[in-house]
């Protein structure tokens, strides 16, 4: 497998296109381009499984790699295919698996009261949409579009993709590539001015930034009134006492921009990252729409340590769970997910081509800027560089709450750079209480 984050020498380059994901201090992304640029020559399957195997530390997953503890994997992963679901009977506490294991067949997996629980180190493969509302914080709607406007928005994108590059960022002397292309769309001229002056990606700014296209824009109010609708559904049915996030904005939420992230072959992926809260707020809302080849979308909860670095809950908490994203889904990432939950989008051997997409997956990504986080509300660090909000993930203290980091040029600790701790964004967005 090539490896998917290429370490290039490059001294003096600057960064071209920064991403708007949140790669944070335990960012797999970044944790698997440290050890490739340590060892190029080691797939990043391998790094990948050392890492795993030493619980994300990236200095006992070097060490074990250095030692030659890690071995290529005997067996080729599963492809991704559509086929029929074997492994939630691993997992359910109590399965009944009622019928069905074609491709288009509605498959009813559990029972509504079944428990259902992954395992530390295994995958949790869910596939329908009432079993991913309850045991992750997203919600799936299948069969999204009508097929051709589907299909038309697929085929337009698949047209600009041939355009995307993949984003960079740099670390320590290296330039870091994402392990698949990109682009990102605003409305306007002007927001295209805006977001390549004054906004500001991990540590630095985005040269590639369009004009939305017909079929997005097309796309956009279906987009819009699904995920209102997702949102009120999810606060009903899920959140105490049927009542908002704290800190969860009560507004409409309105996609002004879109990320669009196109994976061409099973090897294109992204590392597990949050995505970046600077301009989305707390608790973001995210609206996914999948295009082309089905790929699996893998989730895992973040569970906090305590003070003296043991898990809060048992190891379990933390299982990953595979999403199953065909052609014209939408995903609707909720308020609990950026803050709680990592999520990543895995390599795998082989993929199902799909007629019009060949191998490639379109991925849009609709997200609400929110206009309390523009750029001109950032506060900057002592560098002058504008900060980055983020979530206390990791430790029970403080955990959940909000504060500006400083923007990491480099691979400095986050901890360290720190400039407040606290609900700091409520003096101005006290409305989000
Ligand atoms: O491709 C996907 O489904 C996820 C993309 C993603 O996580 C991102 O753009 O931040
Ligand atoms: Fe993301």
């Amino acid at each position: 497998m090539d490896a998917f984050l290429r370490g290039t020498k490059r001294k003096s380059a600057s960064v071209t296109q920064a991403s708007a994901r949140d790669d944070d201090e335990d960012s797999t992304e970044v944790k698997l381009a440290m050890l490739a640029s340590l060892y190029p020559n080691i797939s990043q399957e391998i790094l990948l499984d050392a890492l795993l195997a030493k619980d994300g530390s990236v200095d006992q997953a070097a060490s074990s790699l250095h030692d030659g503890q890690m071995e290529s994997p005997k067996k080729p992963r599963a492809a991704v295919t559509v086929g029929s679901q074997t492994s939630l009977r691993l997992f359910a506490s109590n399965p009944t698996v009622i019928e069905g294991t074609g491709v288009a067949k509605k498959t009813k997996l559990l029972s509504k009261k079944t428990k259902l629980l992954s395992k530390k180190g295994t995958t949790l493969y869910l596939y329908d949409p009432e079993d991913i509302a309850e045991h992750t914080p997203c919600s799936i709607i299948h069969n999204f579009l009508p097929q051709e406007e589907a299909n038309d928005l697929l085929r337009e994108m698949l047209e600009e993709s041939k355009s995307f590059e993949r984003a960079t960022f740099k670390l320590f002397d290296n330039i870091v590539q994402s392990p698949h292309t990109s682009s990102f769309y605003v409305a306007t001229d002007a927001e295209v001015n805006t977001q390549k002056h004054e906004y500001f990606y991990y540590g630095g700014a985005l040269e590639d930034v369009r004009r939305i296209t017909p079929q997005l824009l097309r796309v956009r109010p279906k987009v819009q009134e699904a995920v209102n609708r997702e949102i009120q559904t999810r606060i009903k049915t899920r959140y105490p006492d049927g009542k908002k996030l704290k800190y969860q904005c009560p507004d409409e939420w309105t996609p002004n921009a879109a990320f669009v992230n196109c994976y061409n072959g099973p090897h294109e992926s992204v590392g597990y990252h949050s995505d970046h809260l600077t301009y989305l707020g707390p608790r973001a809302v995210i609206g996914s729409l999948s295009l082309g080849v089905a790929r699996e979308f893998r989730v895992r909860r973040v569970v906090p340590k305590d003070a003296d670095n043991s898990p809060t809950e048992d190891g379990d908490a933390q299982g990953q769970i595979s999403i199953h994203l065909p052609h014209n889904s939408l995903l609707i990432m909720h308020a609990d997910m950026q803050e709680e939950w990592k999520h990543s989008i895995a390599p795998v051997q082989a993929i199902d081509p799909h007629p019009v997409a060949g191998n490639r997956r379109i991925n849009v990504t609709y997200r609400d800027y929110k206009p309390n986080f523009h750029p001109k509300f950032t506060p900057s660090c002592k560098c002058s560089l504008p900060a980055v909000l983020r979530t206390v993930q990791r430790k029970k203290d403080n955990w959940g709450k909000y504060f500006w980091s400083k923007s990491r040029l480099s691979f400095d600790s986050l901890v360290n750079n720190s400039l407040a701790l606290s609900d700091l964004f409520i003096l101005r967005n006290t409305k989000y209480m």
